[in-house]
C-alpha cells in the first residue's frame, strides 16, 4: 500500500474547504462580466451599476472594494433593476461573512430571498439562491446547501443572463462535486460552459480557467490523476501567457504538485510545490503557502523521510497557528501525529490522528474521506490497533462504493468527452480571438508606422517649403533692397549726367547742420562754386539738342574727375552745376575755381564729328561766409550770393568766376544790400571779392 497524503489543497478541512469554496465563488464572480440583459421587456440590470460591480470584482484592495460597494448600495434602491440590486447585496453578504459576521450575512440573504419572492424573475432567484448555497457551504451546512442547489438548478433553467447562469451552475458544480455527485456536477459544468460560450469575449480565458479547475477537481476526486494533470497543465500554460491570470498560478501549481504526489512522482511534487510557494508569496496568498508546505511534508512522509517531513510540518504549523488558520493547523497536526506513529510513538501519534482526523472527517467530501481513511488505517496498523484498523478499512470500503460506481463512470466519461469537445472548440475560438487581436495589434503598429512615415514626409516637405519660402523671401528682400537702393540712387541723381541733383544737396545740407566736425579747430569752412555754361542756348541751336546733352554729360564727367571724394558735384539746373567743397581753405578757393574753369574750357567737347568749344562762368563763396554764423547766413543765402556773383561774371564777359571773399563792413549793415544787389555792394566797396579768369585762347 502506498503512503499517499490524504489531503489536497482544495479540501484541507471543512472550514478551509468552505473558505476555498467561497474563494472560488468570488474568483468565479470576478470573471462573470456579462452584458446588460433585459427580461420580459423590463430592464433587470442597471448598466452603470453593473459596470461598477464588475470593477468591484477586479479590485484587490479590500478597503477600496468596501467603499465602492457602499457607493453602489447607497445609489441603488429597490426600484432599480432587480438583478443589479440583488447582485450588489450578495456581495455585501459575502463581505460581512468574510468579516466573521455570519449572522448578518444570513439575515441579508434571508432579506434577499424575500425580495426574490416579490420580484420573481428567474435571474433574481438564481443570483439569490446561488449566494445562499455558497453561504450555507461556508457554514458547513452541506445538506441544506445541496437542497437549495436543487432549487437553484430549477431557476437556472429559466434564467436569461448568461453571467447569472454561469455563476449559478459553477456554484452547483462545486457543491455536487464536494458531495461526490460527480455526474450532476459535470452536468452543471456543461451548463456553465454553455453560458460561457454566450458571453465569449476577451475575458473568456479567465472564465474557462475557473471552470476547468472544477473539472480537474472532479477528475482528481475520481482518481483520474493524469486527466486532471492534463487540464491543470493546460490551465497553467494559459495563465502564464495572460498576465491577468497571474493570481491563479499559485493555486494551479498547488494542485499540480498534489497530483504529482498522488501519482507517486515525489520529486516533481516537491519541486512544483516549491514553485507554488514562491508564486503564492509573490502574489500574497499565505493560505496557499501553508498548504504547499503541508503537502511537501506529506510527500516526504510518503518517502519515509520523517525527520525532514517533521521539520517542514513544524514550521508550517507554527505559521498556521500564528495566522490563526485553524483548518490547515488541523491538517498539519494530523500529519505530525502520523509521523509520530511511524516513528514508534504510538499513543501520542494515535491521539493526534484521532483528534485532528475527527475534525477533518467531519467536513471532508466522501472522496477525500476515502483518502483519509487510508492513513488512519495505516496508523492503526503500525500501532498494532488491528480492530480499529479493520473498522477504518470497512468505512473506507463503504465510502469507496458510494463514490465510485462503474455505471456512473461510464455516463460521466461521455459527459467528460462532451465537455472536452466544447472546451476544445472554445479554446480554438479563444485562439482565433487572440490571433485576431494580434493581427489588430500588428495592423495598428503598421498603421502607426505609416502615419509616422507620412508625418515624417509632411515634416520634410514642410521644411523644404519653409526653406524655399525663406529663400524666396530673402531673394525678394534683396531685390527690394536693391530696388530701393536704385530708387534712392536715382532719386538723388540726375539721369543725364549721373551727377547728384538738387535733392541730394538739400539732404546733405540738412544733415550738415548737425555736423559738429566743422566746429573743430584746424577745420576750414566749406565752399560752393556755382557754374553756368556760357551761351548754352547757342550750342543747342548750333549743334543740336543731343550735342547740348553731350556737352552737359562731358562737363559733368570732367567736374566729377576733378572733385575730391569728399566734394559733391551737383547738376543744379539746366546748364548749371554746383560744386560743394568740404573743408576748403578760402585762400585756395580761387585757384580751385580756376582749375574748374580750365577743366571745362581747355578742351572742346567732342560730339560725333563735331568739336564744341565750351566755357563757363562761376560765382563762389565760403560757408560759413566771413565768419558769420550759419543761423544768420545759411547755405541758401550764401548760394544766392554766389549766384549773384555768377551773374556779375556773365555780365562782365563770361568765362570767368567772381569769388565773394569777405565783408568790409559789419554784416548787419551790409546784409540788405548784399542780398538784394551784389553789384552795388561791390561798387560801394562793402564786399571783398576776387575775379578768376577762364582759359584764354
Ligand atoms: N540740350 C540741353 N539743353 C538744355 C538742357 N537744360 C537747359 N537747356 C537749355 O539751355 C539753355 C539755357 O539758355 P539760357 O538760360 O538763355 O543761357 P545761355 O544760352 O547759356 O546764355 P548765358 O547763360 O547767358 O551764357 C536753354 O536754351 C535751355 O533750353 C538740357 O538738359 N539739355
Amino acid at each position: 500500500m502506498t503512503l499517499t497524503h490524504p489531503v489536497d489543497h482544495k479540501c484541507i478541512s471543512p472550514r478551509q474547504r468552505s473558505f476555498v469554496v467561497a474563494c472560488l465563488w468570488i474568483a468565479l464572480l470576478s470573471v462573470l462580466f456579462a452584458p446588460v440583459v433585459k427580461a420580459d421587456g423590463s430592464a433587470l440590470t442597471h448598466t452603470p451599476y453593473e459596470e461598477q460591480l464588475d470593477r468591484y470584482l477586479s479590485l484587490s484592495d479590500r478597503e477600496a472594494k468596501r467603499v465602492l460597494l457602499q457607493e453602489v448600495i447607497v445609489g441603488l434602491n429597490t426600484r432599480h433593476a432587480p438583478s443589479t440590486y440583488v447582485r450588489a447585496w450578495t456581495y455585501r453578504a459575502f463581505e460581512v461573512a468574510e468579516d466573521g459576521d455570519v449572522d448578518n450575512a444570513v439575515s441579508i440573504v434571508t432579506d434577499l430571498v424575500r425580495y426574490a419572492e416579490r420580484n420573481p424573475y428567474p435571474d433574481v432567484w438564481s443570483e439569490v439562491l446561488a449566494n445562499k448555497v455558497a453561504l450555507l457551504a461556508w457554514q458547513g451546512e452541506t445538506t441544506q446547501a445541496l437542497l437549495v442547489s436543487d432549487q437553484l438548478a430549477e431557476h437556472l433553467i429559466h434564467a436569461e443572463n448568461p453571467r447569472v447562469r454561469y455563476y449559478g451552475n459553477v456554484v452547483i458544480t462545486g457543491m455536487f462535486r464536494s458531495n461526490s455527485q460527480f455526474e450532476r456536477a459535470l452536468t452543471h459544468a456543461l451548463y456553465a460552459q454553455d453560458a460561457l460560450s454566450e458571453i465569449n469575449n476577451e475575458r473568456s480565458a479567465t472564465r474557462r480557467l475557473g471552470l476547468n479547475r472544477q473539472i480537474a477537481l472532479i477528475q482528481s476526486d475520481l482518481r483520474n490523476y493524469p486527466a486532471a494533470l492534463e487540464i491543470v497543465n493546460r490551465s497553467i500554460r494559459e495563465a502564464r501567457e495572460d498576465s491577468s491570470l497571474e493570481e491563479d498560478i499559485p493555486s494551479l501549481l498547488l494542485m499540480k504538485g498534489y497530483l504529482h504526489g498522488q501519482m507517486d512522482q515525489h520529486q516533481a511534487s516537491i519541486d512544483v510545490h516549491q514553485e507554488a510557494i514562491e508564486w503564492a508569496e509573490r502574489t500574497n496568498q499565505p493560505g496557499i503557502v501553508l498548504v504547499s508546505m503541508n503537502n511537501i511534508g506529506s510527500t516526504l512522509i510518503h518517502q519515509e523521510r520523517y525527520a525532514e517531513a517533521e521539520e517542514v510540518l513544524s514550521q508550517a504549523l507554527e505559521q498556521a497557528l500564528a495566522a490563526e488558520n485553524e483548518d490547515t493547523a488541523h491538517l498539519i497536526q494530523f500529519n505530525l501525529g502520523y509521523i509520530q506513529v511511524m516513528l514508534g510513538n504510538a499513543s501520542e501519534g494515535i491521539a493526534a490522528i484521532e483528534e485532528h482526523g475527527a475534525y477533518l472527517l467531519e467536513h471532508y467530501s466522501e472522496s477525500e474521506q476515502v483518502d483519509l481513511y487510508t492513513y488512519i488505517a495505516k496508523a492503526y496498523q503500525r500501532a498494532g490497533m488491528f480492530e480499529q484498523q479493520a473498522e477504518a478499512l470497512l468505512e473506507q470500503r463503504r465510502l469507496n462504493e458510494e463514490v465510485f460506481q462503474s455505471e456512473r463512470e461510464k455516463s460521466m466519461s461521455e459527459m467528460q468527452a462532451r465537455y472536452e469537445a466544447i472546451e476544445q472548440a472554445q479554446q480554438i475560438e479563444l485562439l482565433e480571438q487572440r490571433n485576431a487581436l494580434q493581427e489588430r495589434v500588428i495592423e495598428n503598429a503598421r498603421l502607426q508606422r505609416t502615419i509616422f512615415i507620412l508625418f515624417g514626409i509632411v515634416v520634410v516637405f514642410g521644411l523644404i517649403l519653409v526653406a524655399l519660402l525663406y529663400r524666396a523671401a530673402r531673394r525678394a528682400n534683396l531685390r527690394l533692397k536693391d530696388a530701393n537702393k536704385q530708387l534712392e540712387f536715382h532719386s538723388l541723381r540726375d539721369p543725364l549726367t549721373q551727377l547728384l541733383n538738387r535733392r541730394a544737396l538739400q539732404e546733405q545740407m540738412s544733415k550738415r547742420q548737425t555736423d559738429e566736425r566743422r566746429a573743430q579747430p584746424g577745420q576750414h569752412p566749406d565752399a560752393m562754386i556755382l557754374l553756368d555754361i556760357d551761351f548754352f542756348k547757342k550750342i543747342n541751336d548750333q549743334y543740336g539738342h543731343a550735342a547740348g546733352d553731350q556737352v552737359l554729360k562731358v562737363i559733368g564727367e570732367r567736374l566729377a574727375t576733378l572733385a575730391r571724394s569728399s566734394d559733391m558735384v551737383i547738376r543744379w539746373g539746366g546748364e548749371e552745376f554746383l560744386i560743394f567743397l568740404r573743408n576748403s581753405d578760402p585762400e585756395k578757393l580761387a585757384e580751385i575755381t580756376e582749375r574748374v574753369l580750365r577743366t571745362i574750357g581747355d578742351e572742346p567737347v567732342q560730339h560725333e564729328d563735331m568739336e564744341i568749344p565750351v566755357t563757363a562762368t562761376a560765382g563762389f563763396i565760403s560757408l560759413p561766409f566771413a565768419g558769420i554764423p550759419e543761423k544768420d547766413l545759411n547755405w541758401e543765402r550764401a548760394l544766392q550770393i554766389a549766384d549773384m556773383a555768377l551773374y556779375i561774371g556773365k555780365v562782365h564777359g563770361r568765362n570767368q568766376a567772381y569769388g565773394i571773399m569777405g565783408l568790409n563792413a559789419p554784416y548787419e549793415q551790409v546784409q540788405p544790400l548784399l542780398e538784394r544787389d551784389l553789384s552795388k555792394a561791390i561798387d560801394q566797396d562793402k564786399v571783398d571779392y576776387i575775379i578768376v579768369k577762364g582759359p584764354q585762347k
